[in-house]
């Protein structure tokens, strides 16, 4: 198998964002709280109470930074819409000072012929909606849909493909199981209501999209491949409980119309009864599926942990980031060779990768992130592995263009292409920005 994975023509060389964590300014000109603001400003919820007040301040500097990507070569941009800048009662009123803004940055992203793919929730409900019950309340997916078609009808013209949800488990599960996200919710009878009003939201934005749209519509899971620490009985099903709880849990929905059957003895009684309607509705109703990997899961059984009797361990005699997780790049390629060989092959994009690292301080305004590099390269490679495999792979967005605000790590880590500190705000280039480079323009990954 060759080693140099060469790309298909058009295959999207990308970065993503959020909104939350590289904007700043999350009230200007009209726009309304977001949970996240809320959660940020409540002291001792995010290390440092650091706060997405300022972050990259890209509210102010979007050129700047447009120009950053195009000069990386990016033809395509993953970011998200603040959905409190466009409807700062989450409903109702269009503030068109923010929307604005996103057409401005559309406009910029095409003129350098970069294609836009826009997230339109990154986890940062409006604290109106919220106060409504939020994301438990069984209108939220009809507010998500009304919100969408605002975006819709004004973007679609410029828009290549959009994401309705960013990582729905993550948001269910931190910010309404463990707690650690905004809103701070650690219940066990909100999870799985909230798991399924954001499917629901996702699915009630795609008919509104077929109705109206003309492009690609689909959603960004996190997907991590679950592995038995041992070859014992009890760490094997540990690791398919595991598996069911953080990929199954959403892919068997979308692709198949009902929920793993191993959901109803993890809740217990904190697992209601979903009408099958609903399932039905959120059946594949997108054109493709965005994956987000970072590493693996390395399982071992432990009745003690609640509610799946599974703990993630540690490994020692591997290499992890500063997050604390492993680096496993043939993980990215078994997660893609999963969706051909069991959810139907459907169009993909990776529309996150990358890794945090104690990068070394710059050197004469340049930081030499050689473990980002390192990571970078061994999963590009892993995608182009899985496109060699016949894996239906339309691109790869590199997580992240900027450091930016890491939700309840604040700025103690940092992912970017560019290192940005918020008190200076200047863009260092780091040595995976020129490997990113280089990589887009000879369209894969030489050895
Ligand atoms: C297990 O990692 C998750 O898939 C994941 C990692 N990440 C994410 N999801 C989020 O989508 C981003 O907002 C984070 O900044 C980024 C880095 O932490």
């Amino acid at each position: 198998m060759s080693t140099d994975h060469a790309f298909p023509p058009g295959f999207l060389w990308g970065a993503a964002t959020s909104a939350y964590q590289i904007e700043g300014d999350p009230l200007a000109d009209g726009a309304g709280p977001s949970i996240w603001h809320r959660f940020s400003h409540t002291p001792g919820r995010v290390a440092g109470n650091a706060t997405g007040d300022l972050a990259c301040d890209h509210y102010h500097r979007a050129q700047e930074d447009v120009a950053l990507m195009a000069n990386l070569g990016l033809n395509a941009y993953r970011f998200s819409i603040a959905w409190g800048r466009v409807l700062p009662d989450g409903r109702g009123r269009v503030n068109q000072r923010g929307l604005d803004f996103y057409q401005r940055l559309v406009d910029r992203l095409l003129e350098q012929d970069i294609q836009p793919m826009i997230t339109l929730y990154h986890w940062d409900l409006p604290t109106a909606l919220h106060d409504r019950g939020g994301w438990l309340n069984p209108e939220s997916p009809a507010w998500f849909a009304d919100y969408a078609q605002v975006l819709f009808r004004a973007l679609d013209d410029r828009v290549a493909a959009w994401v309705t949800i960013n990582e729905p488990w993550v948001a269910a599960v931190l910010g309404h199981l463990e707690g650690v996200h905004a809103p701070g919710h650690a219940d066990a009878f909100e999870a799985a209501r909230v798991t399924h009003h954001l499917l629901l939201a996702h699915a009630e934005a795609c008919a509104v999209y077929r109705a109206i749209g003309a492009h690609q519509i689909g959603i960004a899971l996190n997907l991590e491949p679950q592995y038995p620490a041992s070859d014992s009985a009890a760490d094997r099903a540990a690791a398919d409980r595991r598996d069911a709880f953080i990929n199954r849990w959403l892919l068997d929905p979308l692709f198949f119309g009902r929920y793993p059957e191993a959901m109803p003895a993890i809740f217990g009684p904190a697992w209601p009864d979903f009408p099958s309607a609903d399932l039905e509705r959120i059946r594949r109703p997108a054109d493709f599926i965005g994956v987000n990997y970072y590493s693996r899961g390395w399982v071992q059984a432990d009745p003690s942990a609640w509610p799946l009797g599974a703990t993630r361990i540690q490994r020692t005699d591997a290499p992890s980031t500063a997050m604390g997780w492993e680096v496993y790049p043939n993980g990215l390629t078994e997660t893609l060779l999963r969706l051909k060989t069991q959810y139907g092959n459907p169009p993909a994009y990776i529309t996150e990768n990358g890794a945090a690292f104690e990068d070394p301080a710059p050197v004469e305004d340049r930081v030499e992130d050689a473990h980002r590099v390192a990571y970078l390269r061994d999963h590009i490679t892993a995608a182009g592995a899985a496109l060699q495999e016949g894996v239906n792979l339309r691109g790869y967005f590199l997580w992240s263009l900027l450091d930016n605000f890491e939700w309840a790590e604040g700025y103690t880590k940092r992912f970017g292409l560019y290192r940005v500190d918020p008190e200076e705000q200047r863009r260092i280039p780091k040595a995976s920005a020129d490997f990113y480079r280089k990589v887009i323009a000879s369209n894969g990954v030489g050895m």
